[in-house]
């Protein structure tokens, strides 16, 4: 079992903004998802456990090794798929992942051309390993980008916002992808699409101005919600009525018709109750949690 710990964590850029406020987590096997709004931090929280920023306080220990003092530790054992991978030369997908490998200290040849041909297998591009990977679409890359990731068979992965801008084809075989590689190693993925975090994984932090506001796994999230949901159709009048009376969760066009669902220890008059999902718990705990 692989473990990360993020102790009292504080980042601060040089401008003076305050990106991170004393953040803690402690994360395991499995895909670990971190969701929040734009501009909560999520990606600079990535950055700082890759090493690739220093908190200004607190520490961070991968498998027991403090990695703030010795980046090097997590660095052999890290797989990162960041937000915009790279600029892709005109380069073949297999010459690039060799040369990413060679990069990653992968020193014997033969080996280095195992792996990178079960990897090519594994995310699904050997027949195009010879087309060069500028010419790939949104979701080769993506997948390409995995493949690098897993170069020297990493214990951690961290992927920050993977399927931005991905057909739905794509973003399920790239979700899949991601869910086959979980077993044994932590991924922890970064995004804002809560039906990501749903369907892939075991554990979730919600993060909001920096902070943790919330983490716990996505079923228990839904399941804390039960019996306090209740939605009704409303015109536009009626809703600033409702947004006067009632705390607000989601308000939604359903058919071009406004539904509007609210959070309420008894049904409101004229409600009815509605079954909670994950979206829900991330908008109630984003709404109710004042910073
Ligand atoms: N190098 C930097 N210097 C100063 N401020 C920064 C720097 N990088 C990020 N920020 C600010 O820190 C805040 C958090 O940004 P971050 O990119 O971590 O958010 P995010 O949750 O990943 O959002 P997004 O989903 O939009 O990428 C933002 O207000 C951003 O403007």
């Amino acid at each position: 079992m692989n473990t990360l710990k993020i102790n009292n964590v504080s980042l601060v850029y040089s401008n003076g903004y305050k990106a991170l406020t004393d953040l803690n987590l402690e994360i395991n096997n499995g895909i670990f998802g971190l969701l929040g709004p734009n501009g909560a931090g999520k990606s600079s929280l990535m950055k700082t456990i890759v090493g690739l920023q220093k908190p200004t306080e607190g520490s961070i220990s991968f498998n027991g090794v403090d990695i703030v003092k010795n980046p090097l530790e997590i660095q052999k054992h890290l797989g990162f798929l960041p937000q915009y991978f790279g600029v892709y030369s005109k380069v073949s997908a297999y010459h690039l992942l060799e040369h990413l490998a060679k990069l990653k200290g992968m020193q014997n040849k033969k080996q280095r051309h195992e792996q990178i041909m079960n990897l090519l297998e594994k995310v699904n591009l050997t027949d195009v390993r010879n087309k060069d990977v500028h010419t790939f679409s949104g979701g080769m890359k993506q997948r390409f980008g995995v493949a690098q990731a897993l170069l020297g068979a990493p214990k951690i992965i961290i992927v920050d916002e993977p399927t931005a801008g991905l057909d739905p084809e794509e973003r399920n075989r790239f979700n899949t992808l991601l869910s086959d590689i979980s077993e044994d190693i932590i991924i922890i993925l970064s995004t804002h699409l809560v039906e990501d975090v749903k369907n892939l994984c075991s554990q979730m932090a919600i993060i909001k101005k920096g902070q943790v506001i919330s983490h716990g796994s996505p079923r228990a999230y839904v399941h804390q919600l039960y019996g306090k949901l209740w939605s009704k159709a409303v015109t536009r009048k009626e809703l600033e009525k409702v947004e006067f009376d009632h705390q607000i969760i989601t308000k939604r066009l359903v058919e071009r018709v406004m539904n509007v669902t609210v959070f309420a220890d008894d049904r409101p008059i004229g409600f009815m109750p509605t079954e909670p999902s994950l979206e829900h718990a991330y908008f109630t705990h984003l709404n109710t949690t004042a910073l």
